[in-house]
């Protein structure tokens, strides 16, 4: 590992920032992923230059660095995406670059194409002062409001006749963006604004699409000194009230419904950890915790891996785990058979999960939510919401609208 310093130039990389070597990677044609984990400063970009994108199983405590990315429909015995990490870089708040990882060495053609193309882009950016922070104008979508909530409706009668207890409905939101509008700077944004997410924007190149995100929600997380952590959260609220200004926490409260569809998701998790006879864990919560403009109700879970001989406790987990009830539903198999037949297109990437893996020995794979995919000049919003017996069609609808603008509200200027 390079560690860049100022005065002398111990790398071809130093002098470089964060959005112009994102940029270089993505005119190259690289899979590569930026990442800022919540409550820390530093951003991570990480590329893959030799292979391209790899298929693997999630043994998490096996796998060398990379970034992993899963669609939502995924069973215990598929593959994964894999970004290799030949290159990982770190940056400063103040995005420059602070320490380079790269399996390649520096006389690699690929790496010194990346360079000097990140370098032409800086030295274009200087004559180019123009905010490129904008979306454009929604693609008409005046009928998916009634298509939801008919939706939600049919799950709730569905739920009524006891087919399951509860599901998770989504849909997604269009809009046009212009060829002008740069992605790394618009994650630049979130992580600004959204201390506590997990940003990330992640190239699949093969697939053509781009996802940007600010997730609240840990999957599975398994650091290198042993602890693994996750979470259950569910029940939403607007953090604003009609001013705009921020709610303080103590003046929240919860009605039933909430409460009972983020106990389902605890008991869930409960019940994985019961599976495997695991009893060694804490649990603390519920709390109510800020999500951008929202706030959720949230447990976290924490086992000592080490003191447990357990090391693969996160691999284990994500299986047992995913698709949880916080993007599901319970009892899974029903309700996931409900929301495949129902919601009336492919959740992608939405819902599943992303993260780094093995990255200085941690693994923080996160759930695929509060995200956007960019293709085809086109930019989707995906956002769902928890229906009970007691939900309400337009309330839903009102959920998913907020959550879509956990990231339209920072990304867009007119819209
Ligand atoms: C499904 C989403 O969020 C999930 C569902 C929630 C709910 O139903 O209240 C809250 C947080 C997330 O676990 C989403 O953001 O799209």
């Amino acid at each position: 590992m390079f560690s860049v310093q100022t005065g002398t130039k111990l790398s071809i990389f130093e002098g470089l920032q964060v959005q112009e070597l994102w940029q270089a990677s993505k005119k190259l044609g690289f899979p590569s992923a930026l990442w800022r984990l919540p409550h820390q400063n530093e951003i991570k970009l990480l590329i893959s230059i030799q292979d391209g994108i790899r298929k693997c199983q999630p043994e998490l405590e096996k796998l060398s660095p990379g970034f992993m990315i899963s669609t939502f429909h995924w069973d215990e015995n598929q593959d994964v995406l894999l970004l290799e990490g030949d290159i990982i870089l770190t940056f400063s708040e103040d995005h420059q670059v602070r320490t380079v990882d790269n399996l390649l060495g520096e006389e690699h053609t690929e790496v010194r194409k990346l360079v000097y193309v990140a370098e032409t882009l800086t030295n274009e950016k200087k004559a180019d002062s123009n905010d490129h922070s904008l979306l454009l104008p929604a693609i008409n979508d005046s009928d998916s409001r009634t298509r939801f909530e008919r939706t939600v409706e049919l799950a709730v009668s569905a739920i009524r006749q006891n087919e399951f207890k509860k599901v998770v409905l989504s849909r997604t939101k269009d809009l046009f963006y212009s060829e002008q509008f740069q992605p790394a700077k618009a994650f630049c944004k979130l992580v600004k604004v959204y201390p506590h997410a997990f940003v990330s924007l992640v190239n699949l190149p093969e697939q053509n699409e781009l996802w940007l995100g600010a997730s609240p929600e840990v999957l599975v997380q398994q650091s290198s000194n042993g602890v693994f952590k996750t979470m259950s959260l569910a029940g939403t609220q607007n953090a604003r009230n009609e001013s705009g200004e921020l709610i303080p926490k103590y003046d929240i409260r919860w009605g039933e419904k909430e409460i009972e569809e983020q106990a389902l998701v605890s008991r869930y998790i409960v019940e994985c950890f019961k599976k495997i006879r695991l009893r060694e864990y804490t649990e603390t919560g519920p709390k109510t915790v800020l999500a951008g403009n929202l706030y959720h109700l949230r447990t976290d879970f924490e086992v000592d891996t080490l003191s447990l001989r357990f090391p693969e406790l996160a691999s284990v987990m994500l299986k047992l785990l995913h698709p949880t009830s916080a993007v599901c539903g319970v009892p899974k198999l029903p309700s996931l058979t409900f929301l495949t037949e129902i919601e009336g297109y492919d959740r992608s990437f939405y819902s599943g999960f992303l993260g780094p893996v093995q990255v200085n020995g941690d693994t923080n794979l996160f759930v695929n939510l509060r995200t956007v995919r960019f293709k085809d000049g086109k930019a989707t919003f995906f956002a769902g919401a928890g229906i009970t017996e007691d939900s309400d069609p337009g309330r839903e609808w009102e959920e998913t609208e907020m959550k879509c603008d956990t990231l339209l509200k920072v990304i867009a200027q007119a819209f």
